[in-house]
C-alpha cells in the first residue's frame, strides 16, 4: 500500500483541486490529505471558508480516503500517525522539493516528495480568482 499525503489550503472550491487531488490519488493507493488550519495561512489572505468546514468538504471527495486538520504549530507533527510515502506538492506549493525532502530526512521520516508541474487551467480554477471575481462583481465593501 503507497499512501500518498497532499496538502493545502482549499478555500473556496474548484475544478483545479478536483484535477490536483486526483492526480495526487494516482500516484499512490490511498490519498491522505490535510488541510491547512486558519491560524498557519500566512502566505496569503486569510481564508473565507473556517477550517472545519474547508475539512468537511475535502473529506466528502471521493478520491479522498482521509482528510485531516493540520497542526497549529508544526507541520511535521501530523507526519508521524500519517507515515505517508509519498508527499505531492501543488504546481505553486511553496515549498522547494529537494529542501523538503532533507528536512524530512532529518526528522527521520522517509517519503518523498513529488511534484505535480501540471495546472488545470480555467478562469476561475483559482480561490483567489474567485473572489477576486465576486470583488469585481459585487463590490469591495468589507463586512
Ligand atoms: C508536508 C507538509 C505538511 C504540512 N502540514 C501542515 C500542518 O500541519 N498544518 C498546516 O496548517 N499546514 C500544513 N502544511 C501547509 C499547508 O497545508 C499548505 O501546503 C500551505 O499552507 C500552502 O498552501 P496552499 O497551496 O493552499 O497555498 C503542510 C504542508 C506540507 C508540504
Ligand atoms: N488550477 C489548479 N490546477 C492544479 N492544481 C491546483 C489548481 N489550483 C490549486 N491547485 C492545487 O491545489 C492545492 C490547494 O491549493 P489552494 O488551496 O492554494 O488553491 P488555489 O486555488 O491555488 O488558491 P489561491 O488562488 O488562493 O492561490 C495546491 O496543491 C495547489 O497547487
Amino acid at each position: 500500500m503507497t499512501r500518498v499525503l497532499a496538502t493545502g489550503t482549499f478555500d473556496l472550491l474548484h475544478p483545479g483541486h478536483v484535477f490536483f487531488l486526483t492526480q495526487a490519488r494516482s500516484l499512490g493507493d490511498e490519498l491522505y490529505v490535510l488541510v491547512a488550519r486558519d491560524s498557519m495561512i500566512k502566505h496569503k489572505a486569510r481564508p473565507i471558508v473556517p477550517e472545519g468546514q474547508r475539512l468537511e468538504m475535502i473529506s466528502a471527495f471521493g478520491v479522498v480516503d482521509k482528510a485531516l486538520l493540520g497542526s497549529e504549530s508544526d507541520i511535521f507533527e501530523p507526519l508521524k500517525e500519517i507515515e505517508p510515502d509519498i508527499i505531492v506538492l501543488g504546481h505553486d506549493q511553496f515549498f522547494d522539493t529537494r529542501e523538503l525532502e532533507k528536512s524530512l530526512g532529518e526528522r527521520g521520516f522517509k517519503a518523498k516528495v513529488v511534484r505535480v508541474d501540471d495546472a488545470m487551467k480555467c478562469e476561475l480554477c483559482s480561490s483567489g480568482r474567485i473572489i477576486k471575481r465576486v470583488l469585481e462583481r459585487y463590490g469591495q465593501n468589507e463586512e
